[in-house]
C-alpha cells in the first residue's frame, strides 16, 4: 500500500541525509525503501536516512534509556543501501538540528542533549558554527589490513579503528595520490572485516602542525553509502590513525578538510578513559513528501 514520507533533507559538510520523524516507531522503512529513498535518480537521493523515534518505542533505545534516561530521542541511522549502522558523526549534528527544528527537544546554549544510538548514548552540544558531539572511547581495532583502491599502484597497510562504527585509515604520499584515487570503486580489504568498514584515505599538511592543531586531508568510501563529501566518523578516525603514526608528540586538536567542508576533532580524558569529539556544520536544506510504494 503506498504511503506519503514526509521528510526533511539535511546536510553536514556535504554528507546528506533523508530525515522523518516516527516517535512511536510505527513506521520503519524497509532496506528497499531506504535504497529507493536514497538513490539520486529515481528518489530524493541522499548518503543515508535518519529516522528519529522515541528510545522507549525501539529495543535499541531501551538500552539507551538505561545508560541515560535523558535519551530520549533514538538515531536510528540506516546506510543509502540499506545497511543499519552503529553511528554517524555527520549525522547526529543534523540529527539535533533536525530535533531543535521540529520543536521535539531544546538546547540551550551552554547545554548538551544525549542522543541515543546503536553505539551507545552520545552527548551533543552546540558551538558558534554548529555542533559538536563527544563520540566517547574508542580503541584500535587490531590488525593492518592490505587495502587496495583503484589507481593506488600497490596495496597500502590500513589502520583499523573503532569509533562507535568501523573505519580502516590508509595513509598516502600526497595530495596528488590523494586526488587521483577512484573511489567510484569500492577499495578492497585483505583480510576483509566481517562487518566491512569506512575506509579512509589521508595525506598530512605541509606543515602537519601549526599553531598546536594537527590538520589532515581525507577522502573517505563509506560502507554502504560509497564515495561520499565528508564522513565524520572517519575524520575522528583518520585524526587519531594520524596521531597514533605522528607519536607522543601530536597534538590532541585536529583539523580534517574533506571534499564536503572541515570538521574539528579534539581528544581529551574522560572518567572511562580518551574520549573524541566531533565539531561542523549541521543544516537543513529542504522539506519534502516523497510515495513510497
Ligand atoms: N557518514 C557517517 C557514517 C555513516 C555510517 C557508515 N557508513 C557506516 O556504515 O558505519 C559519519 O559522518 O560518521
Amino acid at each position: 500500500m503506498p504511503f506519503d514520507l514526509r521528510f526533511t533533507k539535511g546536510q553536514g559538510t556535504g554528507n546528506d541525509f533523508v530525515l522523518f520523524s516516527d516517535p512511536e516507531g510505527e513506521n520503519e522503512l524497509s532496506p528497499t525503501q531506504i535504497a529507493a529513498v536514497c538513490d539520486r535518480h529515481y528518489g530524493v537521493g541522499a548518503d543515508g536516512v535518519i529516522r528519529a523515534v522515541r528510545s522507549q518505542n525501539l529495543d535499541d533505545g531501551a538500552a539507551a534509556l538505561a545508560a541515560d534516561p535523558r535519551a530520549v530521542w533514538f538515531m536510528d541511522y540506516w546506510n543509502a543501501d540499506g545497511t543499519v549502522s552503529e553511528m554517524c558523526g555527520n549525522g547526529i549534528r543534523v540529527f539535533v538540528r533536525y530535533l531543535l527544528d521540529q520543536g521535539l527537544a531544546e538546547l540551550h546554549p551552554g547545554a548538551e542533549i544525549a542522543i541515543g544510538t546503536r553505539a551507545g548514548v552520545r552527548l551533543v552540544t552546540r558551538t558558534a558554527t554548529g555542533f559538536q558531539v563527544d563520540l566517547g572511547p574508542w580503541r584500535l581495532a587490531g590488525g593492518e589490513p592490505l587495502v587496495r583502491a583503484k589507481q593506488l599502484p600497490v596495496a597500502r597497510p590500513g589502520l583499523g579503528i573503532d569509533v562507535g562504527n568501523p573505519h580502516v585509515v590508509v595513509a598516502l604520499a600526497d595530495d596528488d595520490e590523494l586526488e587521483g584515487l577512484d573511489l567510484a570503486y569500492s577499495p578492497i580489504l585483505d583480510p576483509e572485516p566481517e562487518a566491512g568498514a569506512n575506509i579512509e584515505f589521508v595525506v598530512p599538511a605541509e606543515p602537519l602542525v601549526e599553531d598546536g592543531v594537527g590538520r589532515i586531508r581525507m577522502r573517505v568510501h563509506e560502507r554502504g553509502s560509497g564515495e561520499t563529501l565528508s564522513c565524520g566518523t572517519g575524520a575522528v578516525a583518520s585524526a587519531l590513525a594520524v596521531r597514533h603514526w605522528a607519536g607522543a608528540s601530536a597534538p590532541n586538536d585536529w583539523r580534517v578538510q574533506v571534499p564536503g567542508g572541515v570538521l574539528g576533532v579534539r581528544m581529551f580524558e574522560a572518567a572511562d578513559g580518551e574520549h573524541v569529539a566531533l565539531a561542523g556544520p549541521a543544516e537543513l536544506v529542504f522539506d519534502g513528501v516523497l510515495t513510497l510504494a
